[in-house]
């Protein structure tokens, strides 16, 4: 299978923040959030795989900052590194300023998808080759956060993650 790379995957889903998708502080709602993220990852990985893709686990979500109603808001995926049949997925969010037009981070994620097909079995994937210094460095810790997810999951045991243990002991 040929390689692909993470610019082939990158998705981009542009948004408002309505009034029915906020809290009590009108702020946009958490599950709303995860939501589009979910929505961006899933074509995300879909681009980057060709196949059925379903969510596996979201590693890590970050609400750093509110996003009021009315707000413009940007949800960009992409691959970050293919494995066997699973793929993470980095997500970032960013809100745009009304007046300057400036935007700024929000919320970052990262999501892990698995290609199956139609009985939903897992299938191979195309490899990811990173381009640029970012993509690079997500790369290469992507393997780290594999295996945690996989521990947390209680489908490794820590003793075999490998990339865990050479945190503590280098
Ligand atoms: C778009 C949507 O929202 S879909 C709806 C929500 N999602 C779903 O319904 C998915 C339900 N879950 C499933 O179908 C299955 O659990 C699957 C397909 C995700 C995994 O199936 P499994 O039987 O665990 O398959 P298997 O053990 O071979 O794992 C497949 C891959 O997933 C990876 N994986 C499984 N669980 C996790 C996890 N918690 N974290 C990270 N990776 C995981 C495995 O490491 C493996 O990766 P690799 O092939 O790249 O090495």
């Amino acid at each position: 299978m040929n390689s692909k790379y993470p610019k082939d995957s990158r998705t981009t889903l542009t948004d408002l923040v309505l009034p029915s998708e906020t809290n009590p502080l009108n702020n946009l709602f958490g599950g709303e959030l995860l939501a589009r993220m979910d929505r961006a990852a899933s074509i995300a990985a879909r681009r980057h795989s060709r196949r059925i893709v379903v969510t596996a686990s979201v590693n890590h979500v970050a609400f750093n900052k509110a996003i009021p109603l009315g707000s413009v808001v940007t949800v960009e995926a992409v691959v970050s590194r293919a494995f066997k049949s699973s793929m993470e997925i980095f997500i970032d969010v960013w809100v745009e300023d009304r007046e300057s037009g400036l935007r700024s981070k929000a919320n970052e994620a990262i999501y892990t998808f698995v290609a199956v097909d139609e009985t939903g079995a897992p299938v191979p994937v195309p490899p990811l080759e990173p381009e640029t210094d970012l993509e690079k460095e997500r790369y290469a810790a992507a393997l780290r956060r594999k295996q945690l997810s996989l521990v947390l999951a209680g489908k490794m045991q820590p003793n075999e993650a490998s990339e865990l243990k050479a945190l503590f002991t280098k």
